[in-house]
């Protein structure tokens, strides 16, 4: 069973709006009301995978409400923690540009946080494998996630991690299957600039020196790179019309980890990774299976 937890979930509030002055009433065009938060988002593309998975999390309030609804209504699995204040409303401006206001998320008492861990024991380390993704409310301890870490990987559980900065930094040395930050994650992380595609491939591969298994370094609609112990390789990514690209890295996590723990072949899981990713930015909420089917035929792979 794939697990995954969003720490800090949300509702996106998707508006479309053909310009946004400050200090005026913008009238909005289009909205979205959508289930958020980075694990949610890859426990809904597996399971337009068919890939049975449990999402686990904080939620609270009329917020949570509505998203624990949504997802039941399409069938997932969840397995929430509940808390008093409600979850955050994150809004998402797509006015030519896409510009992210992201809430800091609820408080979540000490004893509350304590007890979400214990969740953790009763994994089985040859068939659960954890998803950690996204920030975490601030009322979280700083080193919460490498607190899961430890729980986890002292039985010998696997788990992914995407989250960036220090938190990701800290958490190579326990050999996360996979890490995906993206082009502009990895500059931050190394304190550098990347100005071509080479600049970053001595930078991915630190990731793996670090301790990740799999490093996949995203470029939106510029392709993305795998680097694996074998090789490094690079995959194209679908043309397409531009939506919304919220979810789209949630979208490649839950193509790779969802294709890998079936079939084992990192090429196989990049090439549904990066379809998932391009079918999720050219729909308004996350991609349908069909348009994740039709996108990987055109995807290619070539070695670097
Ligand atoms: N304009 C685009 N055209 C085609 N595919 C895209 C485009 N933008 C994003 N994608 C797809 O989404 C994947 C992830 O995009 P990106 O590199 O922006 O990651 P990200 O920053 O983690 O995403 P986000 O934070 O928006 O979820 C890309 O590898 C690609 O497959
Ligand atoms: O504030 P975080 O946890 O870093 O990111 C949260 C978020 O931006 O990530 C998802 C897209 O990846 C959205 O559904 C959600 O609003």
């Amino acid at each position: 069973m794939i697990y995954t937890v969003t720490l800090n979930p949300s509702i996106d509030y998707i508006v479309h709006l053909p310009t946004i002055q400050l200090g005026e009433v913008n009238r909005i065009q289009q909205d979205f009301k959508l289930p958020g938060g980075k694990g949610i988002n890859v426990s809904r593309i597996l399971n337009e995978l068919e890939v049975e998975n449990t999402a686990l999390g904080f939620l609270g309030g009329f917020t949570g409400k509505y998203i624990e609804d949504w997802l039941e209504a399409e069938n997932s699995k969840t397995h929430f923690t509940h808390v008093d204040e409600a979850t955050r409303i994150n809004v998402k401006i797509k006015s030519g540009l896409e510009t992210e206001m992201n809430g800091p998320g609820p408080n979540i008492e000490p004893a509350v946080a304590e007890e979400f861990l214990k969740q953790f024991d009763g994994l089985d380390p040859e068939n659960d494998i954890v998803v950690l993704a996204g920030s975490k409310p601030a009322s979280l301890p700083d080193d919460y996630y490498q607190t899961i870490i430890r729980r986890l990987t002292d039985k010998g559980i696997p788990f992914l991690i995407d989250t960036t900065g220090e938190e990701l930094k800290n958490a190579l040395p326990y050999h996360p299957l996979l890490v995906k930050p993206n082009h502009h994650e990895l500059a931050e992380l190394f304190e550098t600039t990347f100005e071509t595609d080479e600049d970053i491939l001595p930078y991915g591969k630190k990731l793996l020196e670090a301790g990740a298994q799999y490093a996949i370094i995203s470029m939106a609609a510029k392709g993305a790179i795998l680097f694996t112990p074998e090789g490094v390789y690079h995959g194209t990514v679908p043309k397409g019309v531009l939506k919304n690209s919220v979810g789209s890295g949630d979208s490649m996590i839950a193509g790779f980890v969802g294709t890998y723990t079936k079939t084992h072949d990192p090429l196989e899981a990049f090439k549904v990774s990066i379809a998932c990713g391009s079918a999720t930015a050219f729909a308004d909420d996350l991609a349908k299976r069909e348009e994740i089917d039709a996108l990987v035929k055109q995807v290619t792979i070539s070695q670097l």
